[in-house]
């Protein structure tokens, strides 16, 4: 259980900036989740806390020690973390229990038999403890991965794609056990994930990064309703941003106009242009008034039909999905009202680029 503190830490590969000044504080037993866009930093922050890479300017401390910064690091082995990779590197010839004890050589022999027996206990394998891994499934050999990290006992447990390898049932029923272990444990806990629902669902905090930035550090629920830049709005839950001009504003409510129409919605935008940010569940069908529109097409998805729309009043938008409850032909036409969305500020910026279907995309 320990805090950790990142100081404009920066990480260069080259000409990369794998890491561009990242600064926050992680309190003492969150799990936080690191999403973002392939390539965007997650792995490399992972190994600056592991203590696998160095940095090349800021300082990290994990529970308030410092352990990089210019004039020191402290080797991964004395940072007092756990590990679980997706590829589980347990060994082959040892059994499940050998292989929970292999890192706890410097315990007498009865804490180290307890402490297997704990470990295992905690992740529902006591009665595979003789097994070799070859006679395990992979949601087995991820638990008596995980058993090992946790017989540690760990002040920081970080979780590098862990479920990449399991299938989607498996994986709900990981990231279940993620959950009860981290409440059980308190451990502060780490886990790097390309799958959002996966991040959303076990973590307190979600670092979002974007381009060696974190762009947002916030609870599930405030990094999808309300998104600290356009970029986390487009990358989390499907979300969308559609250009507008901010009327007013005021206590944090801004009063916008889209397509002709004006609407009252939270946000941060002064007035002026702004980005309207919007998930698939901000928009409604409505037979009376609204904004009219299209279908491109429809699809059946997750128990709905998704129907692509094209507005008549939005032509700076390509198209936008709507969930029916009914199939909608391709053609026809419907109204649509705004039932939520949140407004950020918009600079005037670039050339817009023409979108596959030949409608201009908000750049
Ligand atoms: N050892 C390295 N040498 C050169 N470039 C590297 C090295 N490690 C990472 N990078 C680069 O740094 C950037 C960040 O990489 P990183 O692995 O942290 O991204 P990521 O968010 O974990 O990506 P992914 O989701 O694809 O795993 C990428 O552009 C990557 O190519």
């Amino acid at each position: 259980m320990a805090a950790l503190s990142f100081e404009n830490l920066s990480r260069r590969f080259g000409e990369t900036l794998a890491l561009d000044g990242v600064s926050a504080e992680i309190p003492s037993g969150t799990f936080l989740a690191l999403l973002g866009p392939s390539g965007c930093g997650k792995t490399t922050l992972l190994r600056q806390i592991a203590g696998l890479d160095r940095p090349d300017g800021g300082r990290l401390s994990i529970g308030g020690q410092e352990v990089a910064g210019p004039s020191c690091f402290t080797p991964p082995e004395a940072r007092g973390l756990g590990m679980v990779f997706q590829s589980y590197a347990l060994w082959p010839h040892m059994s499940v229990a050998e292989n929970i004890a292999f890192g706890l050589n410097r315990l007498a022999k009865p804490e180290r038999l307890a402490r297997v027996e704990e470990a295992l206990a905690k992740v529902g394998l006591a009665a595979l403890a003789g097994r070799r891994p070859h006679q395990l499934s992979g949601g087995q050999r991820q638990r008596v991965a995980l058993a090992r990290s946790l017989a540690a006992r760990p002040r920081v447990l970080l979780l590098d794609e862990p479920l990449a390898n399991l299938d989607a049932h498996l994986r709900a029923a990981m990231l279940a056990e993620f959950r009860r272990i981290h409440a059980e444990t308190g451990c502060t806990m780490v886990f790097v994930t390309h799958d959002q629902n996966e991040a959303m669902a076990v973590a307190d905090l979600i670092g979002v990064m974007d381009r060696g930035r974190l762009e947002q550090l916030a609870p599930p629920q405030e990094v999808f309703e309300r998104p600290a830049s356009p970029m986390v709005a487009r990358f989390v839950g499907q979300g969308r941003t559609l250009p507008v001009t901010v009327v007013s504003a005021a206590a944090g409510r801004c009063r916008i106009r889209l397509g002709g129409q004006e609407t009252t919605l939270p946000g941060t935008a002064p007035p002026g242009p702004g980005w309207l940010c919007v998930h698939p569940r901000d928009l409604a069908h409505s037979r009376a008034m609204g904004l009219p529109a299209t279908v491109l097409e429809c699809r059946f998805e997750d128990g709905w039909h998704i129907a692509q729309l094209i507005f008549d009043d939005l032509p700076d938008v390509a198209s936008l999905p709507l969930r029916l409850d009914r199939a909608a032909p391709r053609g026809s036409r419907l109204k649509v009202v705004l039932r939520g969305g949140f407004v950020l500020p918009r600079a005037e910026v670039a050339p817009k680029a023409l979108s596959p279907v030949g409608r201009t995309v908000p750049a």
